[in-house]
């Protein structure tokens, strides 16, 4: 059964958090979601055709599933959606939840896998959240919100990569794979007659690179360590000469999977990427001299 990437959607109260979700949930073609959050009442379920209700879970037509759970309840509901048929999983925490508690316990969950922590802040209203750098810090990727607010955006400190928008109008191909929109029988909702193509979406960039040569395990963990900037996740195929892996990476959270081997092949996925510093990086990490088996320890400890 495939690990379904869990995404942590956190930020201060009424910075659009929910508005952001939404907007996920509309333009996220045929990519089934499932949603966490405390209330049903914070998602726009009419803007969608709700097929089936059974106690705290929402079904929608567009296959997505929708989950009302306190903090509790939310390790078990994890497991329940890691058996469903879904491509992700998004929670919202609410303003006041504390985003490493509910990464914690993602990363504990089984069938799951981290999908990084989105924190949303507030452009106008930024100076006014508590721990604002504590919760910058464990961030993977800053939605600055509200832009249409402010005639220059403030400067957050932050390693993170920052994303300026309004209403929450990210690419969702940043932080998923999105599939092409499901084309079965619907019942037609009047959001479905707005054109989203239209809408202005912050996009992402993305950077592929290829390699026959196998990479030199430390070269190539120094430049995940280093975090490249406006890189935010990672994902494909990286061949060492002791094994070839599986990489994903979001922010700092990297997980190695050991497969058969494989040519190296990544898509590094981020905002603001400079491809061609990127490439030439990632070309200096392949190994010219044989590597020893000990060497590959600076992988071997992310193996899952
Ligand atoms: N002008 C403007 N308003 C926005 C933007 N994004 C959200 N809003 C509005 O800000 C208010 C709060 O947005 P929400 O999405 O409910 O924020 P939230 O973080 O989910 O709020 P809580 O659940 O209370 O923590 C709503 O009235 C939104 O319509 C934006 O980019 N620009």
């Amino acid at each position: 059964m495939a690990v379904i990437p869990v995404v942590v959607l956190a930020g201060f109260l009424g910075s659009g958090k929910t508005t952001l979700l939404n907007h996920l949930l509309r333009t996220s073609g045929g990519t089934r979601i499932g949603v966490v959050v405390n209330d049903f009442g914070s998602i726009n379920i009419d803007a969608f055709a709700v097929s089936a209700q059974v106690d705290s879970m929402v079904t929608l037509s567009n296959g997505c599933l929708c989950c009302a759970v306190d903090g509790s309840e939310l390790g078990e509901m994890l497991g329940e959606l890691a058996t469903s048929d879904l491509d992700v999983i998004v929670i919202e925490a609410s303003g006041l939840a504390e985003p490493s508690a509910l990464v914690r316990m993602v990363l504990q969950a089984p069938g799951v896998s981290y999908g990084g922590l989105i924190y949303v802040v507030d452009a106008v209203e930024f100076g006014a959240v508590p721990h604002l750098d504590r919760d910058l810090a464990m961030a993977d990727l800053v939605v600055l919100n509200k832009a249409d607010r402010v005639s220059s955006l403030p400067s957050l400190s932050t390693e993170a990569p920052v994303l300026a928008v309004s209403f929450g109008r990210i690419d969702p191909a940043l932080l998923f794979e999105v599939r092409p929109p499901d084309l079965g029988p619907r019942q037609l909702t009047f959001d479905d007659l707005e054109d989203h193509s239209t809408h202005t979406h912050a996009a992402y960039d993305s950077v592929t690179f290829t390699s026959e040569e196998p990479m030199h395990p430390k070269l190539f963990m120094d430049l995940l360590a280093a975090r490249p900037p406006g890189l935010f996740r990672a994902k494909g195929f990286v061949r060492f000469e002791h094994g070839t892996f599986m990489l994903h990476t979001v922010g700092a959270y990297v997980s190695f999977t050991a497969v058969e081997p494989a040519p190296t092949q990544l898509v590094l996925i981020g905002t603001g990427l400079d491809a061609d510093s990127l490439t030439d990086w990632l070309l200096a990490c392949v190994a010219l001299e044989p590597v020893s088996s000990e060497e590959m320890l600076w992988v071997l400890r992310y193996a899952r």
